[in-house]
């Protein structure tokens, strides 16, 4: 009889790694994520990854010292790392790529003001993945405007299921359940179905009208237990939908902690699936379905409630009744989504015609011709 058999969890079956890229790895966001990435907490206590991390060069130095911090955390699960500034590098056969580099606004700005400062990094990253990524890669916008940012990608990746794109508005539905937590007396675990419509930004529309709470054991609507319409319909929509520009007065740097765990939160149910009758919110490519569902045009990225099967396919939760406020606040989101997907897609145009148009300058150059006047206009 062997004496001393290790006990059975000694010898977990082999794994494979999984391959996780995050980009802005050297940023604020990232610096909270990775941990919680290395050490199980989004993907389980068995499962092995192996993190793609990808910056740009000038933040290569900086980069290296969260690889040594990684090192320095003697995690046990952490299969491999590396480290580039190339996207076809960083997105090669990854299973989740979580795109977080991009540039953050600063006070009095709003998230779209970033638009054409952050699209084309979306639209070179979306050909990256459509190029390397495993074709099931799960991808996860965070850099705003995450909604806009996330579309452009799935249509420079289109190799790549549209329903595998989303960005993340589970910071906000964090937000939201935290709030309602606060007025109802109750934990914020004991909080479900609290629902973000539209975009991640001020046209936002957070939803307590299906969502309840769990007190002394009983369930109990939220509108019954706050009782305070005017409060739901007003200062709670707009404390939610503000409190990025809160924190970034307050600190004078945007959210970077609980942006992280959001992420964590996000990429975790999308790993594992949700719960028998609970609903989380992430901003999804529209299709015909959501358009059924709720009115939504098809192709934008338009944050939804959600349930999500174990093996990560997800589903738009049907059939949830739309009242008149809430038709008008969707309607809002809607209208500033299209106009945000007019203006990136515009700007794409313009920033391929400025290329073409410095390439024939340079090709007229090297001939020995007087350079063309390029017309180009923003
Ligand atoms: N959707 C959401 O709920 C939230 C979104 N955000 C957004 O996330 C983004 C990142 O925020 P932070 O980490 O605080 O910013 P940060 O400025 O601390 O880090 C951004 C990182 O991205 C890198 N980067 C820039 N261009 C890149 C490129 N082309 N490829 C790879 N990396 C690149 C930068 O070098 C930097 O290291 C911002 O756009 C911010 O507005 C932040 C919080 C919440
Ligand atoms: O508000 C911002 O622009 C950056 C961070 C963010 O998106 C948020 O805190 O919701």
């Amino acid at each position: 009889m062997p004496a001393l058999a290790p006990p059975a969890t000694q010898h977990p079956a082999k794994v494979e790694p999984l391959r996780v890229c995050v980009t802005g790895a050297a940023g604020q966001i990232a610096y909270s994520l990775i941990i919680n990435i290395a050490n199980g907490t989004v993907f389980g206590p068995e499962q092995p990854v192996i993190l793609q991390l990808l910056d740009i060069a000038p933040a290569l130095e900086a980069m290296k010292g969260v690889e040594m911090e990684l090192y320095d955390c003697a995690l046990p699960l952490l299969a491999g790392i590396v480290l580039t500034t190339d996207p076809l590098e960083a997105f090669r056969d990854v299973d989740y790529a979580i795109l977080l580099g991009a540039m953050p606004r600063r006070a009095g700005m709003l998230r779209k003001d970033l638009l054409k400062a952050n699209v084309g990094i979306f639209q070179v990253q979306g050909a990256a993945i459509d190029a390397v990524a495993k074709k099931t890669v799960k991808v996860v916008v965070v850099g705003n405007p995450a909604n806009t940012n996330a579309l452009v990608c799935s249509h420079y990746a289109p190799s790549i299921p549209k329903a595998n794109f989303s960005a993340l508005t589970r910071l906000d539905e964090n937000r939201a359940k935290s709030m309602v937590a606060v007025r109802a007396g109750v934990a914020v675990d004991q909080v479900k179905n609290v629902i973000i419509w539209g975009n991640h930004s001020n046209t936002q529309y957070p939803d307590v009208a299906h969502a309840h709470i769990t007190r002394d054991g009983a369930r109990v609507a939220v509108e019954e237990a706050i009782k305070d319409e005017a409060y739901l319909h007003g200062e709670f929509i707009k404390a939610v939908a503000l409190r990025g520009a809160a924190i970034i007065a307050a600190r004078k740097l945007s959210s970077a902690m609980s942006a992280a765990k959001a992420v964590v939160d996000h990429v975790r149910d999308w790993h594992f699936g949700t719960r028998s009758g609970e609903f989380v919110s992430m901003a999804v490519v529209t299709d015909a379905h959501a358009a059924a569902a709720y009115g939504i045009p098809e192709d934008l990225c338009f944050s939804l409630p959600l349930s999500i099967k174990e093996d990560g396919h997800y589903e738009v939760v049907a059939g949830l009744p739309v009242s008149d406020f809430a038709r008008g606040k969707l309607d809002a989101t809607v209208a500033e989504l299209e106009e945000e997907k007019a203006e990136a897609f515009a700007h794409i145009e313009y920033l391929a015609a400025v290329k073409k148009a410095e390439e024939e300058a340079k090709t007229a150059h090297a001939n020995g011709d007087a350079a063309p006047v390029a017309e180009v206009s923003a």
